[in-house]
């Protein structure tokens, strides 16, 4: 599903008008209405207070039409509206009037005037900015928006939670309302998924506002959320007569003493992801361990004892996996240089694998083309150097990828792959996977799929997916505190077959606080 920029949803929103022959306000209503639906189907008719607080704007003229719908539907409203330009919006304008019309007056607030009393009983639409929020809010605005965080009240944002810009991370975070839920219309915003804005919104939800679909698929966006629907056209079936030879062999390179778990980890994850052949190239100290830990895989051991030295092997790997658990002595560093310069097989680099290219940059120009890189955020910082801001980040690590022709695999929350200067949102994954060795798995996980014949970008955003989804289906059994590294790749099995399930209903996202 692709994520459209600002100038991209009014453009939208224009070639809809015009297609469709309809008026701006029409589009606002059907907006409205199915705000309007989605409260009404599950507040029943309640009594609560709802506080409707609507900017002079397009998102303040949704909230004054949702406002007069649950008017005219019995509810217990009061409207108010946020004065902080003179310049209203034509269907805003409209919409006051409807409100007038059935005999509701909103209170204007302005710099001068007094907070409305609020209580944690009471419902908040927060419909004062919405995606065309420019330059920061008035300081008084600011209070009011703090006012509104600090009731307790539920708060459901419009959109957008108000002070969020679609670009750029605010300066100042109390300027931004914290949203319990944000009902988006008809395309996911990159904000709702990068740590510094996502915070804002406990969870969201697309609402279906009929956008005119020629313009959305002829469109190409910088971003693209994905999730089932998105990996399911690249899956590979396993054909009646094949054999092991046909599914690729993958070495995994790494382990010292100490982290040979590490590489048990991320092979034993490749093995579950269908590498046809999964070799591990260990120091001497991981033989045992990883020969007995995994009696499906082969074992190569280094000439050194506790970490590795020279790394050499007679086997034809279709894919390597090199980094994890492997540390950063010097000797290592030397071993990892020599073979950058000799490989020709496409590479997964991932833990000290990452942070010896960082302090060796000089190694980046030995990468082999479309090799995939998965940083976690320190280990990016290390590769791409320190950033502004999340946008910022994306930036510097679009540039990074096309300098170096890798594929760029930024863990986290919502992971981020890059290449082409295309990122890829994964939707999958949950708090629980913050926990020691979830990266290795999807070290391995990848390798394994590139194994099998994947293209190396496929790889990396199908492995991200499935590494996520299986965590979403282990943690219903274990609860996030319980799920481990290993609880992951026992749900892989899990993962790939939730692929040939139901198709996905409407994105609906909520975090770990709403569950
Ligand atoms: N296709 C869709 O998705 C549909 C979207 N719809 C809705 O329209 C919303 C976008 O509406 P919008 O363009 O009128 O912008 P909105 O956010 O209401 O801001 C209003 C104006 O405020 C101004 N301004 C900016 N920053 C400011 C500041 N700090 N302090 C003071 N003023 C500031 C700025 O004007 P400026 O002063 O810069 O000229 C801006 O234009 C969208 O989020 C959705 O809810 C639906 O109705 C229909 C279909
Ligand atoms: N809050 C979270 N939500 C979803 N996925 C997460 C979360 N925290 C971590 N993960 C995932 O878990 C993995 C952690 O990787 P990493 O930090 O390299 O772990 P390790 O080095 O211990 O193997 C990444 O794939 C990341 O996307
Ligand atoms: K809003």
């Amino acid at each position: 599903m692709k994520i459209f920029s600002a100038s991209q949803i009014y453009e939208a929103d224009n070639s809809t008008i015009k297609n469709q022959g309809i008026t701006s306000v029409e589009l606002m209503e059907r907006a409205a209405n199915q705000v309007f639906n989605w409260m009404h189907l599950r507040l029943q008719d309640t009594t609560v207070k709802i506080h409707l607080f609507c900017g002079i704007g397009n998102n303040g003229g949704d909230g004054l039409a949702v406002a007069r719908l649950l008017k005219q539907h019995g509810y217990n409203i009061g409207v108010y509206v946020v004065n902080y330009s003179d310049k209203r919006s034509q269907d805003f304008l409209i919409n006051l009037d409807r409100l007038k019309d059935i005999k509701v007056w909103p209170d204007f607030i302005s710099d001068a005037s007094d907070l409305p009393r609020i209580t944690p009983d009471d419902i908040l639409v927060d419909a004062i900015f919405g995606i065309g929020l420019n330059r920061p809010p008035a300081s008084w605005v600011v209070v009011l928006l703090q006012h509104m965080n600090r009731s307790r009240a539920f708060i459901l944002a419009i959109d957008v939670p108000s002070g969020l810009f679609l670009d750029k991370v605010p300066k100042d975070g109390k300027g931004i309302v914290c949203a319990n839920h944000t009902l988006t219309f008809q395309v996911p915003k990159l904000v709702f998924f990068l740590p510094q804005t996502g915070i804002y919104s406990n969870g969201w939800e697309l609402l279906d506002i009929g956008l005119d679909q020629e313009y959305l698929s002829k469109t190409e966006t910088d971003y693209e959320l994905t999730g089932k629907n998105e990996v399911l056209q690249w899956y590979r079936p396993r054909e009646k007569f094949s054999h092991k030879g046909t599914y690729g062999h993958a070495l995994l390179v790494g382990g010292s003493f100490g982290k040979i778990g590490a590489v048990l980890l991320a092979s034993r994850a490749c093995l579950y992801s269908g590498s046809g052949l999964v070799t591990a190239y260990v120091p001497k100290c991981g033989y045992l361990p990883v020969q007995t830990g995994l009696p499906e895989a082969m074992v190569i051991t280094d000439e050194g004892e506790e970490q590795i030295f020279h790394i050499f092997f007679d086997i034809d790997p279709s894919v390597i996996g090199i980094g994890v658990g492997m540390g950063t002595e010097n000797g290592t560093v030397k071993a990892f240089g020599e073979f950058l310069k000799n490989n020709k097989r496409p590479l997964v680099i991932d833990a000290d694998a990452l942070n010896i290219l960082s302090k060796n940059k000089g190694m980046l120009k030995d990468l082999p083309a479309k090799a995939v890189l998965t940083p976690h955020p320190k280990e990016l910082e290390r590769l791409i150097g320190i950033w502004k801001d999340d946008f910022d980040k994306l930036e510097k690590a679009k540039s990074f990828s096309k300098k170096f022709n890798c594929v760029l695999v930024i863990k986290g929350a919502n992971t981020v792959v890059l290449y082409n200067d295309k990122g890829y949102v994964n939707t999958t994954g949950n708090p629980g996977m913050a926990t020691g060795g979830s990266g290795d798995v999807l070290t391995g996980i990848i390798t394994g799929l590139i194994a099998q014949g994947y293209d190396s970008l496929q790889a990396a955003i199908f492995g991200v997916y499935l590494h996520g989804r299986a965590g979403d289906i282990a943690v219903e059994k274990t609860g996030y505190q319980a799920l481990t590294a290993t609880g992951i790749i026992d749900s892989l099995g899990g993962a790939f077959l939730d692929l040939f399930q139901v198709a996905e209903g409407p994105q609906v996202q909520r975090s770990d606080n709403d569950s």
